[in-house]
């Protein structure tokens, strides 16, 4: 009997063959409705159709009809239910055989809406339709095999294999095929979203592998214990070790010095022990979530030691617990020496390779700090080459530096090697010597550095002669740190400098006595301006042709209520080296040039002006507007006021220096050398300066009438002036015999107390009236006729 008799004829017997392999396939629950229901009995019967293909009938033989008829509607549904449901393709297959019972092909029985969707085809159109027809599969396929076998053996088949058909909307298929009587039941589960996920997932390992097999660095992964558990080619490269000597065998410690370690354990903890913290102190920033990077030494296989860096990371699971280590590694030798190289430039001086600046202050401050804690004394001596100056601009910068290198040397070698030499200044050395005992051995090694600097050098065939001027101090007799050290070392160069050069000087008592007089000073010097103890004096000048007073120089004083009156020589340098001479400075020009011009014209004469300017005032951004506000407030003209510069700041820096006083002089201002013949300035700078007046220096005039050689160079200085057409000025001429002398070179014009004395502004006048009315009546010694 054909199905669609049967169909046509008893709709329910197609349900009942459902429905039995329904309960074939749900078949616990259907068996517990038959016997806990006791309705109904279902039978199932085989049929042969045509020999060419197998039909399960179905029997289910009720035992009323409507509890017949529910029964099967209820199998029915449920498998429906189950089959639609399903998030997989579902079918049932028949077998369909030849005569000699072989499997020819499998007909389609029942197929589910997934299936639908994943071949593209309603299920009207493939019902009935066999397997190999509807699908890409051959009857000679292995598959197909594989699928009779099932049906042969009733062993279940699973399987994967990847889709290439258009038509099916997979691109991999899971199947499981059981056998249900004789055919197959399928189900087709789409997993192309899995596989698509898995290969992605393979790919992404086999590039991760590939990136730690290839990486540029040495990777060591370890467990959390520190057990290596893997490492790539440049961990073999940078420990030595094979990775079959380590994975498995070693911990991450193997590979480190132990006593880096436990150093590093002691810091965190003083009671670690290597086996407790060794791995701990490699990992104690990584195991808290940070990326932990340190610089390490690895011991390589060989007992080599290397410098490292060494990046630790911890590699948690996906809820937060650590599950192991990575730690990146690289050779960091070659940075190290790149360090102490760029180290070693940036603290050392470059030309003579002795320690600057910066690092001799770190020393110092480490060996007194030393000195402190085992009671023991430092000295520090700062050396000075006299007159290097002169040296370098009359020798060339190259010859310089041959000086200073040799100079280097010879007190390299006149030092023990534990003593630090340092250069911190163009010709300013440095030794710190630790460990003296007594006063008389800094004098000897004192004694020693001027001796051993004082053989001439010979540089390109010439002989030099350098001396140098040492001063000392020692912690903690008269310092006690670091700082005041260098800085009262350096006062007693000075000093051995002003005790005329070539020796040394020890900071001493009286000196300690002078810097606190100093620091007196210092504090008062802050308060004088606001305090107005500060006045201007005024000196006048003669011109030694006319014998009339053509100008003044106006010279600070200052009256301290304790002090009392303090010497320009004492608080100038002061005012310099504490910037207090700028604000100094300009009180000092707005007060001259008001006072100096309501003095021309109280007493109706054409007077100039002139006022110091020291080298700090000099170096002040807004100095040519200080003096062309001074000049515009006073009313003063800019060419009655001259402005005293001494030689040697024409020489400090020279676009600088002739850039401003390119401007004073665009203001009108006129520019006068002061103390002309102390300093290294050549006749050339004068030209170049645009320089109107030359003062000659009071030690040479003092000298001129009774020394030779000093009456050469004032009479020189004033020929070769007017040469250049300058003016020159004598100043500190204090007797007739200077006067006399002044008058036969042909002076142009003199200042000094023989004249008359700096007075201030109130008694000016009646000085140069007094002056005016009788010229051959100077303050001190009267002498007549000088003066014409
Ligand atoms: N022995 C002797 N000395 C004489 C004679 N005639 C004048 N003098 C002194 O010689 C110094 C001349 O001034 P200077 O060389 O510019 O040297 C000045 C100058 O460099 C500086 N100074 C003075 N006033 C100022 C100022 O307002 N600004 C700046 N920057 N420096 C100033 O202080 C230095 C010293 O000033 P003073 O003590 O006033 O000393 C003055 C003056 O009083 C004399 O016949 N015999």
């Amino acid at each position: 009997m054909k199905a669609s008799a049967l169909d046509s004829q008893r709709p329910w017997v197609w349900k009942t063959i459902l429905s039995a392999v329904a309960v074939t396939l749900t078949v616990t629950q259907l068996w517990r409705v038959d016997h806990g229901a006791g309705v109904g009995k279902l039978s199932t019967i085989i049929i042969m159709m045509s020999g060419t293909s197998i039909a399960v009938w179905a029997l289910w033989r009720e035992y009323s009809r409507v509890g017949k008829m529910r029964g099967v509607e209820q199998a029915h549904s449920q498998f429906l239910a189950a089959a639609e449901t399903s998030l997989d393709g579902f079918g049932l297959f028949e077998s369909v055989r030849d005569e000699a019972g072989r499997i020819l092909d499998f007909r389609v029985l029942y197929v589910n809406a997934n299936i639908e969707r994943l071949v593209g085809q309603s299920r009207s159109e493939l019902l009935g339709k066999t397997l190999c027809t509807v699908t890409p599969m051959k009857a000679s396929g292995s598959l197909f095999g594989r699928f009779c076998r099932v049906v042969a053996t009733g062993e279940s088949l699973n399987e994967e294999f990847p889709v290439s058909t258009a038509n099916i909307k997979a691109s991999w298929l899971q199947i499981q095929v059981v056998k249900l009587g004789d055919g197959l039941a399928i189900t087709f589960s789409d997993i192309s979203g899995a596989k698509e996920t898995q290969e992605r997932y393979e790919h992404l390992a086999e590039f991760t592998d590939s990136v730690f097999q290839n990486a540029p660095f040495s990777i060591v992964t370890t467990d959390t214990q520190g057990m290596i558990t893997a490492m790539n080619s440049e961990a073999e490269k940078l420990t030595g070790y094979r990775r079959e000597e380590l994975v498995g065998k070693a911990s991450l410690t193997r590979l480190h010095d132990e006593r880096e370690l436990l150093g590093r354990a002691v810091a965190i903890d003083s009671a670690a022990t290597l086996e407790e913290y060794g791995f701990e102190v490699l990992t104690a920033g990584a195991a808290v979530g940070e990326m932990e990077e340190q610089e390490w030494t690895l011991i390589r296989r060989d007992g080599a030691r290397t410098p490292i860096n060494l990046a630790v990371r911890a590699v948690t699971t996906p809820s937060g617990q650590v599950s192991g280590f990575v730690s990146i590694a690289f050779d960091i030798t070659d940075r190290r020496q790149m360090m102490e190289y760029v180290t070693h430039l940036a603290t050392h001086d470059q030309l003579t390779g002795l320690t600057g600046r910066a690092l001799l202050q770190d020393k110092t401050v480490q060996t007194v700090e030393l000195a402190r804690r085992y009671g023991t004394k430092v000295a520090v001596f700062v050396i000075d080459l006299d007159h290097f100056k002169r040296i370098n601009d009359s020798l060339g910068h190259t010859a310089g530096d041959q000086i200073l290198i040799e100079a280097a040397q010879r007190l390299s070698r006149s030092v023990r090697s534990t003593d630090v030499v340092a250069r911190v200044g163009g010709d300013e050395f440095v030794v710190v010597m630790p460990d003296i005992t007594t006063v008389d051995d800094v004098e000897q090694c004192a004694a020693n550095l001027v001796a051993r600097l004082a053989p001439e050098i010979s540089i390109e065939g010439h002989l030099v002669h350098v001396t140098a001027s040492v001063g000392v101090c020692i912690y903690p007799d008269f310092a006690s740190d670091a700082k005041h050290l260098l800085k009262r070392a350096d006062s007693a160069m000075y000093a051995a400098k002003e005790n005329g050069r070539n020796q040394f000087q020890i900071f001493s008592e009286s000196m300690l006595k002078e810097t606190a007089e100093r620091l007196t000073m210092e504090h008062a010097l802050r308060h004088a301006l606001g305090n107005k103890e500060l006045s201007m004096h005024y000196q006048p000048q003669i011109s030694l042709t006319t014998g009339r007073v053509t100008g003044m120089e106006a010279l600070l004083r200052w009256t301290h209520p304790r002090l009392g009156s303090i010497s320009p020589s004492q608080f100038i340098p002061l005012a310099e080296e504490t910037g207090l001479i700028v604000p100094i400075g300009e009180w000092a020009f707005m007060t001259a040039c008001c006072e100096g011009k309501a003095l021309r014209d109280e007493l109706d004469m054409d007077l100039t002006v002139s006022i110091n300017l020291s080298p700090r005032q000099f170096q002040q951004k807004n100095l040519v507007h200080v003096i062309e506000h001074s000049l515009s407030k006073s009313g003063l003209s800019p060419d009655k006021l001259q402005i005293e510069i001494t030689e040697n700041m024409l020489m400090v820096n020279s676009e600088h220096v002739l850039d401003k006083l390119q401007r004073m002089r665009e203001l009108g201002v006129r520019i006068s050398i002061d103390d002309f013949g102390t300093g290294f300035c050549s006749f050339s700078y004068l030209l170049e300066y645009q320089v109107d007046r030359l003062k000659i220096d009071q030690s040479f005039v003092k000298k001129a009438g009774t020394d030779a050689n000093a009456a050469a160079v004032v009479r020189t200085i004033i020929a070769m002036s007017h040469g250049l057409n300058i003016k020159v000025v004598a100043e500190g001429v204090e007797t007739d015999e200077q006067m006399r002398f002044l008058l036969r070179r042909k002076c142009d014009e003199a200042q000094g107390n023989f004249i008359a004395k700096p007075v201030s502004q109130a008694e000016f006048c009646e000085v140069v009236r007094r002056y005016a009315n009788n010229p051959s009546a100077p303050e001190s010694e009267p002498v007549s006729g000088l003066v014409r």
